[in-house]
């Protein structure tokens, strides 16, 4: 075998996030379908636009669609569209925005603050963000603009209709626009049972960041304006962010097979199941503190140290920087009933010898 031919799976990195999984067969379906022949580039092939359609036949609502290459700059430009540079955006004290970002949503709006709201097990509450905008009025303060809402949350969980109801409610109050960082979206929905435009009614969202890398393309995610108005330039945002894919048609074509017969729903439920199922298990161990509710594809749990190294030496990798020094298990479509049997069984071997 070739030695430079890169290894078919890292081993015990499936839980390390979703991101670890490869294109679900639908998604690349698409992919290898609209590789037939030439099209026009910048997003003026065939496929952009039924997929920017079949998003609003989706939500069920009229809205503008753009394609970026990841989460951070779907989420940065977002942002950056709706607020000033002497704005300021709340957003959870654990919001990916404030963690992950690299301060992208701070560079690209030209200085928009991020304000933090404490969160509980990752989501907002209506008091805190209140608290925020209602601190101060004078010239000092960055006047807060914009809510940003993670539905469903780093941490793991979903904000209930009535939950994004209050908030929505509150943002107009306080005459907020409302991004949505729509990551794992899908999850939220898969969660919630509901159409994906009830989510977005009940939060009274301006723009959502609909993920899709997480949930089975190769790479991607849409911008999805709700408030059309804000979309204007959003173009020339993109185009000068980079973020203008010259063979559009290779990140919009996958959205379709992903889209086709409710493929994305169904690797939504999947990833929810073995998160459940890990979780369940999980909580069965004694010395074994699942720390938040585990509504979508996310297990954090805290761990003892013995058991961190035991799992290091059998191969698993997760991420213990998002949970505060607990472990992540991230579930995915791609995700093998085997492989949360596995870990669970390693987990109990090493609970078990203490
Ligand atoms: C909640 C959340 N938002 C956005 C993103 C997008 O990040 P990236 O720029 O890695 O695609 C991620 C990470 O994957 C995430 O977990
Ligand atoms: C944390 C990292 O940025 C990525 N969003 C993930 O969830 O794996």
């Amino acid at each position: 075998m070739n030695g430079n031919a890169a290894a078919k799976t890292q081993p015990g990195c499936q839980f390390a996030s979703d991101n670890t999984a490869g294109a679900c067969p639908e998604a690349l379906a698409g992919f290898l379908e609209a590789n037939e022949g030439c099209q026009l580039s910048y997003g003026n092939d065939a496929y952009t636009p039924a997929v920017a359609d079949r998003l609003r036949e989706l939500f069920g609502l009229d809205c503008d669609v753009y394609f970026v290459f990841n989460g951070t700059a779907a989420n940065s430009l977002a942002v950056s569209t709706c607020c000033q540079p002497y704005h300021s955006v709340i957003c959870a004290d654990v919001a990916h925005l404030e963690t992950d970002e690299c301060g992208g949503p701070e560079f690209f709006s030209g200085g928009a603050k991020l304000l933090l709201a404490t969160s509980v097990h990752g989501k907002l509450e209506v008091p805190s963000v209140e608290e925020l905008v209602t601190r101060r009025t004078d010239i000092h303060y960055p006047k807060p603009h914009v809510l940003s809402i993670t539905q469903s949350t780093e941490l793991g969980t979903v904000y209930t209709l009535d939950e994004l109801a209050e908030l929505g409610t509150a943002a107009k109050r306080l005459g907020l626009k409302v991004h949505m960082d729509g990551a794992r979206f899908a999850n939220a929905v898969a969660a919630l049972d509901v159409p994906p435009g009830e989510i977005i009614r009940a939060a009274q969202v301006d723009v959502l960041c609909l993920g899709g890398a997480k949930i089975g393309l190769p790479i991607g995610e849409a911008v999805i304006f709700f408030n059309r108005k804000l979309a204007a330039d959003f173009a020339y945002r993109c185009k000068q962010a980079g973020q203008l894919a010259s063979k559009m048609r290779f990140l919009t074509a996958p959205w379709l097979g992903l889209l086709s017969n409710d493929a994305w729903l169904k690797h939504a439920r999947h990833g929810n199941a073995m998160a459940h199922r890990l979780s369940t298990g999980l909580q069965r161990l004694p010395g074994v503190e699942v720390l938040h509710p585990t509504d979508a594809n996310a297990v954090f749990v805290a761990l003892p140290e013995q058991v961190h190294r035991h799992l290091a030496e059998r191969g698993w990798r997760y991420y213990t920087f998002i949970g505060r020094g607990s472990a992540r298990f991230m579930c995915s479509w791609a995700t093998a009933l085997a492989d949360v049997d596995e870990l669970l069984a390693d987990v109990s071997v090493v609970i078990s010898a203490r």
